[in-house]
């Protein structure tokens, strides 16, 4: 019988299938960090019970860590606890860590793929929404929630209900300026933040296939901003170049083995999807967001859509979220202030997303009123921005190059947004309150996230490129 490539790799992994029950699910890989892992160690403690394959469970510091100065004692009493916890729990129960001061410290969802532990063909799980990143290779990886990363921890394994599948493909050509963050933005804003909802999303078609590893992770990352479970793309030469030789990636006759299976990862040709839609790459302009929901995008250049064409049931929501941000129905953001640009988070702080804005800002400085963090996802990625001299390039344009975390993504550690002010993030939520008390976030690509720095202002790229 054919199959989509989410049934291969489900039905590979089921350890128990019982009519009316969900299926017991073997997890491959956990991986940890320090906000949603503490009360799961306390449940092991009270049980008295180990984990039960340490050896499959990797953890990192990420949420909770300063951007500056790491190499002094966090400043934030809640953050310091819940960072050394995190030491504490992985030393008293045998889990490798990469923490602050360690050369693989980073983002969750960073430092797996950089690392080769993220694999075409695994169960992945982390608690943490944006699990969903590790799907470019291939994997089946969703974020979970504390109890489910206790039963992890206790048993390698979930109680997991097979889910509905939907294929979205994206043929043709890209326009100058539009990367893969305008994709899925505008995916997401084409669907709605709950089009998801339920179904695990196979990417496919023409545009996807020619964008790089780093460029799938960040669609496969915002999987979640719509609903949905969690989202993949069939591994294929792009991806096993990227794996081959890295850190914990199968070496030599494991390799040839795993690349045989691996090339057999993808949907037969007859598959049968729940759902399918289909988006044509050379539609897709800048995209930035004007509202509270990812969904709430829009091409660069277009007007904030009027509040009467909304449903009547859902016009009171939508003008709150615009009075949030300080917009008007029917007009543009272009030309908007800016005060802050955020280049971060797990959705885009790889290097190329570092190398794209470096290449863009060279030679150029930031408008004068406008502070631009730049946060590399891992100390891996930071030293190679180093390495390659990004970093003068950064320095030369007044950009702050900082420490990795995920900083500014979300106000659980120092980087915080002012209340008011408004920030051109390359992260992936724009929740009020997401980036600080009453910070107002405008998602957007790496690209148009230098443009407003050079600027100062919500900048079309496409006019400077
Ligand atoms: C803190 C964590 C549980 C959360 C998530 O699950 O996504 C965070 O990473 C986020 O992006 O909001
Ligand atoms: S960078 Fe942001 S979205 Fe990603 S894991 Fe951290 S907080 Fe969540």
């Amino acid at each position: 019988m054919s199959k989509t490539l989410v049934e291969k790799i489900w039905d590979a992994h089921v350890v128990k299938r019982e009519e009316g029950f969900p299926d017991i699910l073997y997890i491959d890989t956990h991986l940890i960090h320090e906000v949603t892992s503490p009360q799961a160690f306390d449940g092991l403690r009270k049980r008295g019970i180990p984990v039960f394959r340490p050896k499959q469970t990797v953890a990192t510091a990420d949420h909770n860590v300063p951007t500056l100065n790491q190499h002094l004692p966090i400043k934030e009493e809640l953050s310091r606890y819940q960072v050394d916890m995190l030491t504490k729990n992985c030393a008293e129960f045998g889990i490798e860590l990469y923490g602050l001061g360690h050369p693989y410290q980073g983002i969750v969802h960073v430092i797996g793929p950089e690392l080769g532990i993220t694999l075409p063909g695994k169960t992945m799980v982390c608690g943490d929404s944006h699990t969903s990143t590790h799907g470019a290779f291939g994997a089946i990886a969703f974020g979970i929630g504390t109890s489910q990363v206790e039963q992890v921890f206790a048993t390698q394994c979930l109680l997991q209900s097979k889910p509905k599948t939907m294929k979205i493909e994206v043929n043709g050509t890209l326009q100058k300026g539009v990367g893969a963050k305008d994709i899925i933005l505008y995916i997401i804003s084409k669907i709605s933040a709950a089009g998801g909802t339920g179904y695990f999303i196979e990417y496919a078609g023409s545009a996807i296939r020619s964008l790089s590893m780093e460029a799938r992770m960040t669609i496969c990352n915002m999987s979640i901003e719509m609903g949905a479970r969690g989202g993949l793309i069939a591994p294929d030469q792009i991806t096993f170049d990227y794996v081959e030789g890295r850190e914990f990636a199968p070496k030599g006759k494991e390799w040839d083995k795993a690349l045989a299976y691996w090339k057999t990862l993808y949907s037969d040709e007859d598959a049968i999807f729940d759902k399918v839609l289909t988006f044509d790459a050379a539609d897709i302009a800048p995209m930035i967001t004007y509202g509270t929901n990812p969904g709430m995008g829009m091409g660069i250049a277009e007007h904030i859509p009027a509040t009467n064409a909304q449903p009547e049931s859902e016009r009171p929501s939508y003008q709150k979220a615009l009075d949030y941000m300080g917009f008007k129905d029917d007009s543009t953001v272009l030309g908007n202030r800016v005060d802050y640009v955020f280049i971060g988070s797990c959705t885009n702080s790889r290097i190329e997303d570092l190398r794209e804005v470096a290449s863009f800002v060279k030679g150029k400085q930031k408008a004068h009123d406008v502070e631009v963090w730049i946060v590399p996802g891992s100390k891996q990625v930071e030293k190679q921005a180093k390495e390659e001299g990004l970093d003068k390039i950064f320095e030369a344009a007044g950009f702050q190059l900082r420490e990795p975390g995920c900083s500014a993504c979300l106000g659980m550690n120092e980087d915080k947004i002012p209340a008011g002010k408004y920030c051109v993030s390359t992260s992936n939520r724009n929740f009020e309150g997401r980036q600080g008390p009453n910070a107002r976030t405008m998602l957007v690509s790496p690209l148009t996230a230098a443009a407003a720095a050079v600027t100062g202002k919500v900048t079309d790229v496409r006019e400077l490129i």
